[in-house]
Formats: C-alpha cells, structure tokens, sequence
C-alpha cells in the first residue's frame, strides 16, 4: 500500500500484484472519469438505481469518451436488489447489447449496487473489467474496496459471490452531500471498525472530530475515507481471499448479517453492524478480555453517530440458525471477531454457545 499526499487528489495503491488498482479520493471527480480512467474500453455498462442516477449519472455520462456505447442498467434502491432476479436482469441485458468480452461494467452507487456489479463483472463471460464509483460513504469506505462481491440469498447474506478485484475505484466526496443522515450514519458505522479493529489512534481522531465528520466537512470525511482505504488495501493485500486478517474486517458481522437476514429492509447494513460491534464487545468484556472503559468507548461512538447499539428482539434459534451460515463458521464451529482493546482484535473459534446467547440476550431490544 502507497498513499500519495501531494496533488489535492489523494491515491491509494491496493497492493495485488498483477491486479494492483489504484483507489483516488478527491473533491469534483466524476467530471474527471475519463482522465482517471485511461484504459476504459468501447462497450461501458452502467449499474446504478434511480436515486443516484438522478444526481450522478448525466455527470458520469457526459464525462466518458464520446466513442463509447454507454448502456445504464437501473435496479431496483434496496437490499432485496441484490437478488439472482436482478443479476440475471442484468445479465440479460448484456447479451441483448451484444456486450463482449472486452466491455467494462461500471458501479455507480452504494454498496447493493457495487457488490452486484462487481459480480456481474466476475461472471459475465468469465469476467470482464470493473470499475467502482461508490456513492455512499459506506460503499466509499469499505465495500468498493477488495473485491468482494454478492448477492443475496433468502438462506442469508452474501451467499452467492466471488473475489473479484475492480480495475480502479474513483472516490467523489461530494457525493455524500445527498446522502441521507441514516445513510451517513450507516458509513461511519464501518469507519469506526477500522478503528477498533486496528487503529487506536483513528479511533480517538474519531471521538475528538466526531462534529466535524457529522457535519461532513470535506477535510474530515476525506481523512476518515482515507485512513479506512489505506487500512482495507492493507489487510486486502496482506489476504486477498480472507484466510488471516482479513477476517477482522467482519467484526461485528456474524450478527449484524443474522439482524440483516431476519430483517430485510427494517436494518440497514451499517446499523446492523453496529449492533453487532457491541455485541462482540460486550462478550468481551464479560469474559474479562476488554476493559469496561473500552467498551464504553465503544458503545459511545456509536450511539454518538446515532446508531443502533441495541439487536431486535429474535428467538435464540433464529439466532443461532442465522450466524451457523456465517462464512467463518469452520466445521459446524462458530469463528468470531472479537476487540481485544481499542486497535486491536481476534479471530476466536466459540463454542460457548451460552456466553454468546447472554451477549446477544443483554443487547436486544427489551434490556434497554
Ligand atoms: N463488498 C464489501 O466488502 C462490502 C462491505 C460493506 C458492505 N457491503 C454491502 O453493502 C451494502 C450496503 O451498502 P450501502 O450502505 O451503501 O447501501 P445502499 O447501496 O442500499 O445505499 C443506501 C441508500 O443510499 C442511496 N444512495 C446511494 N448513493 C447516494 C447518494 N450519493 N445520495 C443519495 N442517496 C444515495 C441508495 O439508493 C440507497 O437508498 C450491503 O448489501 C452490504 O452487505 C459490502
Ligand atoms: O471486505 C471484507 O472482507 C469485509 O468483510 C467487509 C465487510 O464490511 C462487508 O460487509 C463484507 O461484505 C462482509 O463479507 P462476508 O464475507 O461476511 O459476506
Ligand atoms: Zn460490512
């Protein structure tokens, strides 16, 4: 991983080897697409939806080289979007275009429609070029970044995917201007991972510029979406395809995807990984491995971004129906990231079924 401070635009290098992509993170960059992206091939596929087509796309349209075939294709705004129905939509609509192999897929917009483009790119003709263009702060810090890519399935979260790295991701931070405060608040959720997870010092920048990033004062967001790039290319390098660190990017996770799961379109992504952050640190806590203090800290941060730090009420089978088709369970045994301090956590295997369901039972919603 490189960081280049010096023009205005900043450029983080994800470090792949052959596949390395650069992430820029600037002010005013959609207009500069074509400029930033100098390879774009002839045939260009859009995915977006209607809300943020109706802010970016003439913008993005206008700024691709004039040679192009640009076709959009709109999905439906919501989690139930990344579904099989629209990724074979989409994949419809390619073959109707006669997209061939050499065409690009560009991702415009939050995460839903990253992760479905980005697997769209992964299996159109055994994969095509990939551009990310994320929209939401959520997207702008992590899912655009590493190449996971999915769609749904009514069995649970992210089920159907694959690791396929973009060729580039173009981070406009004035984008965020039209984001609503929930959609904001969803973002700083996974910003303020980073810091638990690995950054000590992030987190307490976090807690001091808590005003300044709510505001989204273009100096603050583009420190916070820095710093969280330059730690995901870190740990996406480091494992590309999650067999070490790179599993500490899903504190919180194991039960936010079970809240997710159990409440489609009630939680959002970065609500349920909230709820799911003080979780695993209440579990922690209770067994004596985080101090009380962080884990006030913790919970504080959250709640100060005005995010869920409490789980819906579900039955403990639904629970644990939910978190056994978690993507780190290994042999039927439940694996866990658990904060060991502020700026530091684990990948644990669990079978203290009981311990967890008390953390779970402590932080739903009728123990406010
Ligand atoms: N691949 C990864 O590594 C990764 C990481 C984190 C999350 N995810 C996935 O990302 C998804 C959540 O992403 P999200 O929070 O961006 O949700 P989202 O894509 O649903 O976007 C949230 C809302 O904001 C709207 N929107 C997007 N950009 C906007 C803008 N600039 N102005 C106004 N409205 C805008 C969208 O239309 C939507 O209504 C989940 O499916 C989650 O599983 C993936
Ligand atoms: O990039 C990663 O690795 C992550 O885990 C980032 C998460 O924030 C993201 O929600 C991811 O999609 C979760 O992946 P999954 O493997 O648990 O489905
Ligand atoms: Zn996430």
């Amino acid at each position: 991983m490189q960081a280049d401070n010096q023009a205005s635009t900043k450029h983080i290098q994800v470090g792949l080897a052959e596949r390395s992509y650069p992430i820029y993170i600037g002010q005013q960059l959609l207009p500069q697409l074509a400029a930033l992206l100098p390879s774009l091939p002839q045939q260009i596929c859009i995915i977006t939806n209607a809300t943020v087509a109706e802010h970016y796309l003439a913008t993005v349209q206008a700024a691709l080289p004039a040679e192009c075939t640009v076709i959009v294709h709109y999905l439906e705004d919501g989690e139930h979007a990344k579904s099989l129905t629209s990724y074979g939509a989409v994949m419809d609509a390619l073959i109707d275009a006669s997209f061939n192999r050499d065409c690009a897929i560009l991702a415009l917009g939050g995460g839903v429609v990253g992760d479905l483009a980005g697997f769209v790119a992964a299996t159109y003709q055994r994969g095509v070029d990939f551009y990310q263009i994320p929209t939401t702060l959520l997207a702008q810090v992590d899912s655009s970044v590493g190449g996971k890519t999915a769609i749904n399935h009514p069995g649970g979260k992210n089920l159907i995917g694959a690791f396929y790295q973009p060729k580039a991701v173009v981070i406009s931070i004035d984008c965020l201007n039209t984001l609503t405060p929930r959609d904001f608040a969803c973002g700083v959720a996974e910003v303020i991972k980073y810091g638990i997870i690995h950054d000590a010092a992030f987190f307490a920048w976090l807690e001091q510029n808590q005003a300044s990033l709510a505001a989204r004062a273009p100096a603050a967001l583009v420190h916070a979406i820095s710093r969280a790039c330059e730690i995901k290319a870190e740990m996406v390098a480091a494992d590309e395809r999650e067999q070490g660190v790179r599993a500490l990017l899903n504190l919180g996770h194991t039960f936010g995807h079970a809240i997710e799961a159990e409440c489609y379109e009630d939680w959002r992504h970065g609500e349920a990984v909230a709820a799911g952050t003080v979780i695993a640190a209440h579990f922690m806590q209770q067994a004596n491995e985080l101090s009380g203090a962080d884990y006030q800290r913790i919970e504080q941060l959250l709640q100060a971004f005005e995010l869920p730090v409490r789980a819906p009420l579900l039955a403990e089978s639904r629970w644990q129906q939910r978190m056994q088709r978690d993507k780190k369970v290994q042999a039927g045994q439940l694996r866990l990231v658990l904060p060991t301090r502020i700026g530091h956590a684990e990948l644990r295997k669990v079978s203290d079924w009981p311990a967890v369901w008390a953390a779970i039972a402590a932080l739903s919603e009728t123990s406010q």
